[in-house]
């Protein structure tokens, strides 16, 4: 067997086990909810939407779709966990290829775990001069291990201090295709 196909065994058996931890439904809820607020929020903005890749992709995608105000959308790309479960320094993979001066910036993301990531996302839309920066993430997980408590602007769902997989996230690469959260059995 090839690298990829022992991955996509492994991964198979970690979902076979794995728990619901929000439907795709929730989701959709939770969404709505974020892009009322944002749609509100901005209402006399542009706001230039950035997708933190690869996690927060389906996040940007079924969010931007319920928000009905005009917006611009690029990405970034930036990652800390590397298909593992452990995370490490940040390593930047791509920068937006919009001009973030002056604009008002709203970094998208999966998962706000340890705050390493977005932290390091804002202070990089400060550095480029942005007017201003907010940040609308999925889910949030709970525990006290987040740096200089960091919170969210838009938030949708809490999930456990678990490793989490679906909608955008993966486990070792795998399975961010799933439209629902789920956790990695214990
Ligand atoms: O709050 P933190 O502990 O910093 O973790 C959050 C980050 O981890 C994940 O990205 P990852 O590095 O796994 O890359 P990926 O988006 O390509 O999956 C996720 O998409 C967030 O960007
Ligand atoms: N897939 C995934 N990525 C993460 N990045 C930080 N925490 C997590 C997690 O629980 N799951």
């Amino acid at each position: 067997m090839t690298d990829f196909e022992n991955i996509a065994q492994e991964a198979q058996a970690v979902f076979n086990t794995a728990d619901l931890i929000h439907s795709s439904d929730a989701i959709d809820q939770a969404l709505s909810e974020m892009a009322t607020q944002i749609e509100r929020d901005y209402a006399d903005k542009i706001p230039l939407v950035l997708c933190v890749m690869n996690g927060g992709l389906m996040t940007t995608a079924r969010l931007i779709s319920k928000v009905g105000i005009p917006m611009q959308v690029d990405y970034i790309h930036a990652t800390r966990y590397a298909n593992k479960t452990t995370g490490a320094n940040v390593q930047w993979l791509a920068e937006p290829k919009m001009s973030l001066a002056g604009r008002d910036v709203i970094i998208v993301d999966d998962i706000l775990d340890e705050g390493v990531t977005l932290s390091e996302l804002i202070s990089y839309c400060k550095r480029h001069e942005c007017r201003s920066v907010k940040t609308a993430m999925l889910i949030r997980k709970l525990h006290d291990r987040r740096i200089n408590n960091l919170e969210a602007d838009y938030l949708g769902l809490d999930v456990p201090d678990r490793y989490v997989f679906g909608c955008g996230m993966d486990y070792k690469s795998f399975y961010r295709n799933l439209p629902g959260i789920y956790a990695v059995s214990e």
